[in-house]
Order: C-alpha cells, then structure tokens, then sequence
C-alpha cells in the first residue's frame, strides 16, 4: 500500500563518504517505521540486513531500554580547520569524531583540522578518528602517532586499516586504542576481531547488522566496549541507533548518533537531534510526517530496489 511505503532523498551539508545526496525508504508496520537505505555501492545479498532491519522497527519494535539519554559524539567531515572548529563549538558534544585519511586531503590537513577540534574542544574533551581502512600498517603506525600529538591525544582510532590482521598489527605497535568499523558486519565478525586481538572497541551500526536484536547479540560475542554509530540515516533509522545504544547493558563511551547535522532535512517534524551532547530516548518512535517530495525517477529506482532485495531475502 501506497501510503506504508515512503521514499526520501535528502541533500548532504557537506560530501561524506563520497555521497551528496542520502536517498532511502521507510516502511510501516504493525509496530511503527523502519528505514531501509543501504548506501549504493550495497549489493542486493549486502542490503539484505538493512531490509531486516528496518521489518524488525516496522513489525515488532525493539527491547527495553536500560537507560534514557546517550552520550554522542559530533562527527565531523574533511572540512577547513576553521569549519571543524565551528561544528565542535556548535555541537554542545564533548567528544568530537573526525574524519582522517580522506583521498583528496593530506596527514598534515588531518593534523591541522584536528589541533582547530582540541582547540574548539578544550582539554577534557575527547577526540577519535576514522580513517576508514585507508593506511596500511606502517603507514598507519606514523599517522597515528602525529594524529595523536596533534589531536593533543586521541580517545581511539576507527579501522585504520582495513583487514582484521592489519588492525591487529597496527594495534600491537601504538599505544592509542583501536575501534573496528567495517570489520564488524556479519554475525561472525566480532568473534574473529575479539580472538585476533584486533581491537579495543566494536563500533556497532544496526542497519549493516540486522537490526537491534542482531546487534546485541554481537555486543555479547565480542565481549568489547561498544560504540554505537548512524549510517546516516533520517531520524527513523536513527531512533533503531538509539534502541541499541539504550538496550546495551554497559555504555562506556559517546555515539556516534548526532549525523542528522550532516543532512540539510528530516522526515519528521520531530528530529532526533541532541542537546548538550546527549540524545533523549524516544518513547515512541518517529513518524514521517514531513517526507519531503522526490522524483519518479527515485521513486522507482527505490520501489525496484526493495523487491528486489526482498526477493533476495526469503
Ligand atoms: O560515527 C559517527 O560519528 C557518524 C557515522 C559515521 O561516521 C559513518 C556512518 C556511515 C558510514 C561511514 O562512512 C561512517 C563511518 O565510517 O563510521
Ligand atoms: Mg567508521
């Protein structure tokens, strides 16, 4: 039906992970609305989670939440030091995540955009970064420690590299923690970064993993701290981010859940945004009650999609 089914395409502020525009779908069911929007490089077998995912939001809701507020973190782009510094002080967060390693940007713009967040920061915030998997190991070692000195001292440093055994090598030869991102998408995963010895903390996103369900599953098997991350979604699929980030039995660390700054809309006239670096706990989840208008074009592209990767599914 028409009218459980939305599709949405949302202009990014600024280019994050070489996407411009996030375009996606929002289904309903018995328990509310779910967020299906892999990003484009997913193939149908890869989307297949995402589609779980926002069925389990739509169809059962998720489980009880042990607390009422999260920490988050400001994410910020490969962006001009003078930006960066204005995305931390506008945040109200007292840990900033920024993005490292970007191609079009070098280890010294890293290390200037990052002494502009210690700065805007002050000294008792915390500061982590992503690279992304872009280094190999050596390279990884050196950047880590000049990023570390510039930064005034990092919280961690998310997937530096982009194997399992490369984290693990990294992980031996510097003294700042390491967080795993795309090595933790499959079930088995975080069993095989817990017994390498590959990191310090599992970043978490629920789209990529299944759902909230599937996630804390995970969160049990690896038994390491966990961080729970968007993938840029509308305020719909943040609010599954923040069922697990509020289901998780230890929360140690921010989130990083405060990415609708990165999007120029919502879906809603009720965004999960937070205040003072913290997101309340929603008691109800979101509805799309301000889907802004797309093409046929999207339209269709997105109704093919989702038979497609629902076919793919059963
Ligand atoms: O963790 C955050 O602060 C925001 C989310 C975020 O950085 C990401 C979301 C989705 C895709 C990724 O490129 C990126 C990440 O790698 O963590
Ligand atoms: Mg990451």
């Amino acid at each position: 039906m028409a009218d459980d089914v939305r599709v949405y395409a949302i202009a990014m502020r600024t280019k994050f992970r070489g996407i411009t525009v996030r375009e996606g779908m929002l289904l309903r069911g018995p328990a509310g609305w779910g967020e299906f929007c892999p990003f484009w490089d997913y193939d149908d077998a890869e989307s297949a989670p995402w589609l779980a995912s926002a069925r389990e939001a739509a169809d059962l809701g998720w489980p009880a939440p042990v607390r009422d507020r999260i920490p988050v973190n400001c994410t910020v782009p490969v962006v001009s030091p003078e930006r960066a510094a204005e995305i931390v002080a506008g945040s109200g967060c007292r840990t900033a995540k920024v993005k490292v390693a970007d191609p079009g940007s070098s280890l010294s713009d890293d290390c200037d955009r990052l002494a502009a967040v210690r700065d805007a920061l002050g000294p008792g915030g915390l500061i982590r970064v992503d690279a992304n998997g872009a280094w190999d190991v050596d390279t990884a070692v050196r950047a880590i420690r000049d990023l570390d000195k510039a930064a005034g001292g990092l919280e961690y440093v998310e997937q530096p590299s982009r194997t399992i055994e490369e984290l693990a090598a990294v992980r031996k030869r510097v003294d700042v923690r390491i967080a795993a991102d795309e090595s933790i998408r499959r079930a088995e995963d975080p069993l095989r970064v817990a017994v390498a010895g590959a990191a310090d903390i599992a970043v978490l996103k629920v789209a990529p993993l299944g759902g909230v369900r599937r996630a804390l599953a995970v969160a049990e098997a690896c038994g390491l701290p966990c961080v729970v991350s968007s993938a840029l979604e509308t305020s719909v699929g943040l609010a599954a981010g923040i069922a697990l980030a509020a289901a998780l039995p230890e929360l140690d660390h921010a989130c990083g859940l405060a990415t609708l700054s990165l999007l120029t809309a919502d879906v809603t006239t009720h965004p999960l945004r937070p205040v003072d670096g913290y997101l309340t706990v929603p008691t109800s989840p979101p509805t799309p009650d301000a889907t802004p208008h797309v093409t046929d074009e999207i339209e269709t592209r997105w109704h093919a999609r989702l038979a497609r990767v629902a076919h793919s599914s059963k």
